[in-house]
């Protein structure tokens, strides 16, 4: 059985006051919620204020991104080891943002997924289709050839903790949600591939997220599909009302 999990990508909003604010608007509203794993995942000036404010609740937090060196002259960056130890539980890799602004590849997001695995993090993988390769009929394709690179060289004793989240990059803030039966679809596509790298027992119990413009009144009808794990949830996550409606989907 497959637990459910609805993380909040918040990308590049809320300070530090404004997500401690979240924090004391949604803590009462999920209270005692343990049908889905839930997840909040700040810019990283406020991991440390959320990690502070959830201590003994049943919302974890985890990084947007990191770098998949130990440690280095990377200005800017986070390392594994960093988030781990500050107590974040999980990392968002590969979103199709980094990808597009950040020269995010294939290659890196592998790289990110073996320190992600070395230091405890959860790590939820982002693949997904643009609307050109969609409506070239190539979204099989790339789904594949996503999937298959991030997981190049991980073993499948390895690969529990990870999550895949498939994003179509033309739903992402949009307000076009792929239908339940696309993502569903493309959740299947993803499963067999996984399971052809890693193994059949790795696929079955692998968690695929759907993410792009999910809300609370699409949520149900996405997330009562089998195929259908959780969410990755940007725009509606923002606010602690509509995450809460989400996450009791
Ligand atoms: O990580 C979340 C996705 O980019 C979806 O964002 P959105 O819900 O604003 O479309």
């Amino acid at each position: 059985m497959r637990k459910p999990l609805i993380a909040a990508n918040w990308k590049m909003y809320k300070t530090p006051a404004q997500a401690s604010e979240f924090v004391t608007n949604f803590l009462p509203l999920v209270a005692g919620h343990d049908r889905d794993e839930i997840v909040l995942c700040p810019s990283d000036t406020s991991l440390a204020t959320v990690i502070a404010s959830v201590q003994g609740t049943n919302v974890g937090v985890g990084g947007q991104n990191m770098h998949f060196a130990e440690e280095g002259a990377y200005t800017g960056e986070t390392s594994a080891q960093m988030l781990t130890t500050i107590g974040a539980t999980c990392v968002i890799l590969g979103h199709s943002e980094r990808r597009q602004y950040f020269c995010e590849t294939d290659e890196t997001v592998n790289k990110k997924l073996h320190a992600a695995l070395k230091y405890k993090l959860t790590p939820i993988v982002c693949i997904g289709e643009s609307l050109a390769e969609r409506e070239g009929g190539h979204t099989e394709d790339v789904l594949r050839r996503q999937a298959t690179q991030a997981l190049t060289g991980i073993a499948p004793a390895d690969a529990e903790p990870i999550v895949i989240a498939y994003e179509p990059v033309w739903a992402i803030g949009t307000g076009k949600t792929a239908t339940p039966e696309m993502a569903a679809e493309a959740h299947l596509i993803i499963r067999s591939e996984v399971a052809r790298r890693l193994g059949r027992s790795v696929a079955e119990n692998l968690r695929i997220l759907y993410g792009g413009s999910v809300k609370p009144d699409n949520a149900t009808a996405l997330l009562n599909q089998p195929e259908i794990d959780g969410a990755l949830v940007g725009g509606a996550s923002l606010d602690p009302q509509s995450f809460a409606r989400i996450v009791k989907y």
